[in-house]
């Protein structure tokens, strides 16, 4: 298996060995960043998270706070002194900065979590490759962007890789991990077991659009849109169908919201221009005017449901 790995990658002449990596730099501090930064300092990794503003970032932490004080009502049920502890210990690891480039100084992995679109993270990582140490492993969350893309705004190509997450992250145990033509063995192996090391089971995938979950997930949402669209069924009935039915956590809908619609949209926008025949990524008129009106899901109060 090593082998096949090595053959599919090469290798060049900069490969790094595999890094253990104890300190993390997280870019964006929204729903993503703020439960990868949660899960990575619960497991005992250092953690910098990193939005545009202070005002973010409180947000971020407070987001942080809750949902670890959600994990502790369960885990410490009769405990809630060494829960509280807990929560502090945990908060701890986490420091926050607005500055991406001083925070990627000193760190074994930068890992972004920002807007879907692929200038801004080009962007992002072209700046930060000229600051972060040599052996900083680069990783990018993206829901649909290819990574060899997004890696090519820096000279790192060896030591960049897919590290894709899932929404709520505390409670999602699956990590997508993906390496490129470029990325080395020591790389995807170090972002294989950064993925364990946060107890979570990783599986490795290619760098083709949406990997494997969005690859088949988001056509299935769209497909509901159309429904509904249709007049074949409301949002409600279309949501208690496929939970009850099929046995899904979460109906379409509901789903969307949770995800957000903006970044449903840029993921259809985006494979709509790459495969522009595709029924699959047909566009939703639904969808366009929810997002044209703010209208981004559970983020914002209000997307297909309201939540005031
Ligand atoms: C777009 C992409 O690129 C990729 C993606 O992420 S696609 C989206 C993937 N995600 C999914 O498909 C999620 C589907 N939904 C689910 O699995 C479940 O509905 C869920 C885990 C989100 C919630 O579980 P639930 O049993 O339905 O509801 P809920 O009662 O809210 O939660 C149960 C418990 O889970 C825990 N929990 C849920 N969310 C949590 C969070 N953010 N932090 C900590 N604990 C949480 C809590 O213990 C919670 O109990 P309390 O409400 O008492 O605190
Ligand atoms: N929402 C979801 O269910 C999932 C989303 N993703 C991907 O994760 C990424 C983030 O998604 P969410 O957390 O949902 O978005 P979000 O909108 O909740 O958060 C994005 C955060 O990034 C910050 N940001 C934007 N540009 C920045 C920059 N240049 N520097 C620093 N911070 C910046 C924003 O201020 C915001 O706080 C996207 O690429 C998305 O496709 C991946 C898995 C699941």
């Amino acid at each position: 298996m090593a082998f096949f790995h090595q053959i599919c990658r090469g290798f060049s002449s900069s490969a790094v060995r595999a890094v253990v990596i104890k300190h993390v730099t997280i870019i964006g501090g929204g729903q993503m960043g703020s439960g990868i930064a949660q899960v990575a300092a619960s497991t005992g990794h250092s953690v910098t998270l990193v939005d545009t503003s202070e005002d973010i970032l409180k947000k971020s932490v407070k987001t942080i706070e809750g949902s670890l004080r959600r994990v502790v009502k369960k885990k410490f049920a009769d405990k809630p002194e060494a829960g509280e502890e807990y929560v502090q210990k945990v908060l701890k690891n986490v420091s926050t900065s607005s500055d991406a480039g001083s925070a990627a100084q000193g760190t074994d992995l930068v890992l972004e979590a920002i807007v879907e679109n692929l200038q801004v993270k080009q962007d992002l990582f072209s700046h930060l490759d000229k600051l972060a140490p040599a052996h900083t492993i680069f990783a990018s969350n993206t829901s649909s962007l290819s990574i060899s893309d997004i890696a090519s705004s820096t000279s790192r190509l060896d030591r960049f890789g897919g590290l894709h997450f899932f929404n709520p992250v505390p409670m999602m145990k699956l990590v997508e991990v993906c390496g490129t033509s470029a990325t080395s063995q020591e790389t995807f192996d170090s972002l294989m077991n950064f993925s364990k090391e946060l107890g979570k089971t990783p599986v490795s995938c290619k760098d083709t659009p949406g990997f494997i979950v969005n690859r088949l997930l988001v056509p299935y949402i769209l497909e509901a849109y159309h429904l509904h669209e249709r007049g074949h069924g409301s949002k409600e009935d279309v949501d208690i169908a496929m939970k009850l039915g099929a046995g899904y956590p979460m109906g379409p809908f509901e789903l969307s919201d949770y995800i957000g619609l903006d970044t449903i949209k840029f993921i259809l926008d985006g494979w709509r221009v790459m495969d522009p025949n595709n029924p699959s990524f047909a566009p939703s008129e639904l969808l366009n005017k929810l997002v044209a009106e703010g209208k981004l899901g559970k983020k914002t109060g209000e997307g297909f449901y309201k939540y005031k």
